[in-house]
């Protein structure tokens, strides 16, 4: 129980921390089952995603994308004759995250119907969060279902010797950031990194991202290549497998990366962009009996978003710890919220896999969008992925050159891989590389979530001349 007498309390049926777009989200379908719910929030409500990830990088990197598009393009280039207005990009993504002001999204909550408090939350007791405002105000609010963590993520800082003492750029300051620096040195090849390294090259920066191993390493290799041709092209220096031993600041400001297996890298600011992981300091679980592991995660998160070892205690988004992706995690908040509330009406609900009360695709339908140009986009398993979950598997893979791609861009690169699953001849995994991919992505996805056998896709015809012609090409390879 709560130890100091708290300010106020207030009974609810559901409490959600965090109000990310999961957490938005997980409200939204707790309210829409009937319930009340109360949304508590410490930073801004909309999350990481609308301030410091998802909506300010793409909006940093349209413009960029633009441009280099018309200039792919014969009697297109000709009309590109300046050159991109640095202050312009920086103002329009501003406009995207409405100048890091959350009043619109607290409307949203509260229009829904929820009760939004800003402050920390953390689980005191059960069933049972204190909330402590901005002011060290607490009020203590017992829920008569389900408590929601929505509390997202937060970035690993590796432990490298010198980091600690050096000012250097999360993924929150380069993508709030209003300068570009000169040099730009990116430790970090993931989705973050490879990004925002190319985002700041095309403002102007110098840029060179530092790998420990392989860039972009969850992606079949051939469609990461697509994606670092394109890169080095444009001036990116990318170090893969290499090691950073050292990082020192210089009184000047300028960051010195001592490497394993290079040349020391020199450079003007460095971003840090070397992963994330749940955001559990402080929440209190124990106080559910939840006992995280060494490094902050979450025991096992059932498909329903149920903690194990919990009755009431339920993760959602990245926090999870499953999928750290937007879109992933408001798919699992609709499961949760949906489940909580049938539960809260006193029924049993059927959570088997495909209902709509478990988030079945976080195992084999996960759609992923790397934003970089080319773009690089997956749905589902890798190979070597659906070979340790136990599949036989046949590869089918491809360059991209249809009439579609080719009228797209004047020397259209991409590249395309169907990984079949033999037993029932449908898709596990779908991977594209090239130009504008991701808006093939749901197509791959419906086929994966709907485990549409290939000989129905050949009924699927892709309009000619599209970049979804590539379909046609895979599937003549699979044959029929
Ligand atoms: C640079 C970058 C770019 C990205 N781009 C994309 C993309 O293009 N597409 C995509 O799908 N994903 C992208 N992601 C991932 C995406 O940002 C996350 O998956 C998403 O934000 C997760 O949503 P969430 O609601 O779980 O967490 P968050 O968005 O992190 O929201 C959690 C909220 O909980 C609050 N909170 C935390 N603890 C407490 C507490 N104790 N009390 C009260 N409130 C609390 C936080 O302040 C925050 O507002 C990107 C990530 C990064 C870093
Ligand atoms: N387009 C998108 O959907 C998008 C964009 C950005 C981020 N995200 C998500 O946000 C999450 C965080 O992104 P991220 O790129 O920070 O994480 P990540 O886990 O994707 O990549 C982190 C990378 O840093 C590397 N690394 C770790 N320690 C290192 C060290 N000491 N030196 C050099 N490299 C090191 C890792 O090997 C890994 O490749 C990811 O899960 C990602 O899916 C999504």
């Amino acid at each position: 129980m709560t130890a100091a007498t708290p300010d106020r309390t207030i009974t609810t049926d559901v409490v959600v921390i965090g109000a990310g777009p999961v957490g938005e989200n997980a409200a939204d379908r707790v309210i829409a089952g009937g319930l009340q719910a109360v949304v508590v929030e410490s930073d801004l409500a909309g999350g990481e995603c609308s301030y410091w990830a998802c909506m300010p990088s793409k909006a940093l990197i349209r413009p960029l994308t633009a441009v280099h598009a018309a200039r792919a393009v014969d009697g297109a280039a000709q009309a590109v004759t300046g050159s991109v207005d640095v202050d312009r990009v920086f103002a329009r993504r501003d406009e995207f995250t409405s100048h890091w002001d959350d009043a619109g999204q607290v409307e949203w909550i509260e229009g829904i119907g929820a009760t939004f408090l800003r402050g920390r939350g953390r689980i005191s007791g059960e069933r049972e969060v204190t909330v402590t405002a901005p002011d060290g105000g607490t009020t203590v609010i017992t829920a008569r279902h389900a408590v929601v963590l929505a509390t997202g993520s937060t970035p690993v800082t590796p432990p490298i010797d010198g980091l600690a003492d050096v000012d250097f750029w999360g993924t929150r300051e380069a993508t709030s950031a209003h300068e570009v620096p000169g040099r730009l040195a990116v430790l970090g090849g993931g989705v973050a990194g490879m990004e925002l390294a190319q985002a700041f090259a095309r403002l102007g920066s110098t840029v060179t991202i530092i790998a420990r191993s392989g860039v972009l390493a969850k992606f079949p290799r051939p469609a990461v290549e697509v994606v670092l041709d394109a890169l080095r092209a444009e001036g990116i220096t990318v170090l893969e497998n290499t090691g950073t031993t050292r990082v020192e600041a210089a009184a000047d400001g300028t960051v010195t990366l001592t490497l394993d297996s290079a040349e020391p890298v020199v450079a003007d600011r460095l971003l840090v962009s070397t992963g994330r992981r749940p955001a559990t300091d402080d929440l209190g679980t124990e106080h559910a009996g939840v006992e995280l592991t060494d490094k902050g995660g979450l025991p096992e998160v059932a498909p329903t978003g149920q903690v194990t070892g919990t009755d009431w205690l339920y993760a959602v988004g990245d926090v999870a710890g499953k999928v750290l992706l937007t879109h992933q995690g408001k798919y699992e908040a609709r499961a949760t919220g949906d489940f909580i509330a049938a539960r809260a009406h006193g029924s049993t609900p059927d959570a088997g896999p495909f209902s709509k009360y478990a988030a079945t695709a976080d195992e084999m339908a996960v759609p992923q969008a790397v934003f970089t140009d080319p773009e690089l986009t997956m749905v589902g398993r890798t190979a070597e992925q659906a070979r340790d979950a136990g599949l036989e598997v046949r590869i089918v893979e491809l360059p991209i050159t249809v009439a579609g791609s080719a009228l797209h861009a004047d020397g259209y690169t991409g590249w395309a891989q169907l990984v079949i699953d033999t037993a029932d001849d449908t898709l596990t995994g779908v991977t594209f590389a090239g130009p504008d991919v991701s808006e093939l992505l749901y197509s791959a996805t419906v086929a994966v979530a709907g485990q549409v056998p290939l000989d129905r896709l050949w009924h699927a015809v892709p309009a000619y001349p599209t970049i979804s012609e590539v379909w046609l090409r895979l599937l003549e390879k699979v044959g029929r």
